[in-house]
């Protein structure tokens, strides 16, 4: 065990860290922290949800001067949302010693991020697109960087980012250290990132399997058509506190989002083409658990830090393993339980497999609830919610009623058809989705890194991921036109930083 006081580090970081409620630091920075302080470069892999803000974010908030006006540290994220959210902890970890850390991403107006950039933050968290933006406008300086942080470096060094970020890195003349974090790091991807590097540390927690244990990881084998039904199903069954639920297209969201709300969900979308106030609305909805449902792209399924989440439903498979883990690991942050469950079709169960053998989990197989199943599950509710009333509600002028019904119908009775009446029958109100085409293993490359290839070539995850581009093409990337490619590109990096 060690707590943050075996650290050398400030007083008023101690403090701030111990503000934050944490007591014992996790494996990660247990091990990153020592490393990061003594200026080394170090790529560190922990499971998702194990603390690797904080493991990145002491060494910076501890190496920045703060007599310094100038911007000593940057860390990249792949997505807005993330950067707004490492900002925030940052400012939490480096508030006491006066350190400030600028969110600046795309989507937002560039003119409100250089009147904050006249604050003078040590520290800018950003997309690389909108970085490069202030670059190009000098607005912000890179040349007294002393520390360079990529958060989800596997993400950011895939094709879809490689190029801004080489760039970004070119622009830092000054001697720095660099730190790479991410729950997952294809072999591939290391390589490429050494080549950014001074010998490295690297530091990989110990365990076998690259999910965290304390989600429960399930499959549900299904056809397409019937997937909405039991997703419906589940969520009554399983009453999830807040739940996300994954599609593979902007489509797919959009679609999903209205079907929960016709069957009286309370849900909402996310995705790369909404505009930003619509995303932050969205985000700031379900934090605050106004809804409880958000349904989203591979645009949330990386970094985000959202209590409460207790399942994550992939209504699609996802697209490689990569994005399984991190996806899942939207649940079960910081030793809290989740639940996880993947929609299979028939055809994807080879994809399923690829899946298990990259994560090293076995994932266990569950079958389609029947009707029976759903009205247990609803009785459950109507009994929660009885018992929740009983004990939170004042029930005053509800007492004498009672008393006088009591005469009439013994309490068994009456209890029942309170139970009866508050049993939800399930919603069936249609719901028409346009079916996708399954993901299928490509032969010979079922090794899961096949999108992770580092030539020059758009990789066609990677735009999907952010571009949410259809698997309809499925043409092979080098056969689709040049033009087509570079425009896809592009869009992808507009939408998203
Ligand atoms: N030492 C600690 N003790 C208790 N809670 C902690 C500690 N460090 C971090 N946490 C909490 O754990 C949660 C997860 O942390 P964080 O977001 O940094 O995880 P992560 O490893 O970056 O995950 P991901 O791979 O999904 O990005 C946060 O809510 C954070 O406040
Ligand atoms: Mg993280």
């Amino acid at each position: 065990m060690t707590t943050f006081k075996e650290f050398d580090i400030s007083e008023e970081t101690r403090s701030a860290i111990s503000s934050m409620g944490f007591e014992e630091a996790t494996p990660i920075q247990a091990q990153a922290i020592p490393v990061g302080l003594s200026g080394k470069d170090l790529i560190g892999q922990a499971q998702t949800g194990t603390g690797k803000t904080t493991a990145f974010g002491i060494p910076l908030v501890e190496k920045v001067d703060i007599k310094d006006k100038n911007v000593q540290g940057i860390i990249l994220a792949p997505t807005r949302e993330l950067a707004v959210q490492v900002a925030e902890e940052l400012n939490r970890i480096g508030g006491k010693k006066g350190i400030f850390t600028l969110p600046i991403y795309g989507g937002q107006d560039i003119n409100r991020q250089i009147r904050a950039l006249k604050n003078r933050p040590q520290i800018i968290s950003a997309t690389p697109g909108r970085l490069m933006d202030h670059m190009r406008r000098k607005t912000i300086r890179l040349d007294n960087i002393h520390t360079v942080v990529l958060d989800e470096a596997d993400e950011m060094l895939n094709m879809g980012f490689i190029e801004e970020i080489e760039e970004i890195l070119e622009a830092v003349t000054s001697e720095h250290q660099t730190m790479l974090f991410s729950a997952t790091m294809p072999a591939k991807i290391e390589a490429l990132a050494r080549k950014f590097m001074k010998d490295p540390e690297m530091i990989k927690t110990k365990s076998k399997e690259m999910t965290v244990k304390n989600i429960d990881q399930h499959y549900i084998d299904v056809q397409e058509k019937q997937k909405f039904d039991l997703l419906t199903r589940l969520l009554d069954i399983q009453s999830p506190e807040l739940a996300i639920v994954f599609g593979r297209t902007k489509k797919r969201v959009d679609e999903l989002t209205e079907g929960l709300k016709k069957r009286g969900y309370s849900a909402e979308g996310i995705h790369g083409d909404l505009t930003q106030s619509k995303r932050d609305h969205v985000i700031r909805l379900f934090k605050e658990q106004t809804i409880d449902i958000m349904v989203a792209t591979d645009v949330a399924a990386r970094g985000l830090d959202i209590t409460g989440v207790t399942h994550v439903y992939n209504f699609d498979i996802p697209q490689d393993p990569e994005s399984y883990v991190h996806r899942i690991g939207r649940t079960g942050r910081a030793g809290k339980k989740g639940l996880s469950v993947t929609f299979v079709t028939p055809r994807e169960l080879d994809h399923l497999r690829v899946i298990e053998n990259v994560t090293k989990k076995k994932i266990e197989r569950k079958s389609i609830p029947t009707y029976s199943d759903v009205i247990a599950g609803n009785k459950e509710s109507a009994i929660e919610q009885l018992k929740s009333t009983a004990n939170k509600d004042d029930l005053k002028e509800y007492k004498m009623v009672a008393e006088q019904l009591l005469e009439e119908v013994d309490s068994v009775t009456l209890l029942s058809a309170a139970i009866k009446l508050l049993t939800k029958e399930p919603d069936r109100t249609p719901v028409n989705l346009t079916s996708v085409a399954p993901i299928r293993v490509k032969k010979g490359k079922g090794d899961g890194n096949r999108r992770r290839s580092n030539d020059r070539k758009p990789r066609a995850g990677g735009d999907r991921k952010f571009n949410d581009r259809k698997p309809r093409d499925r043409r092979g990337k080098d056969q689709r036109p040049n033009d087509q490619r570079k425009k896809r590109n592009n869009r992808s990096r507009k939408e998203n930083s």
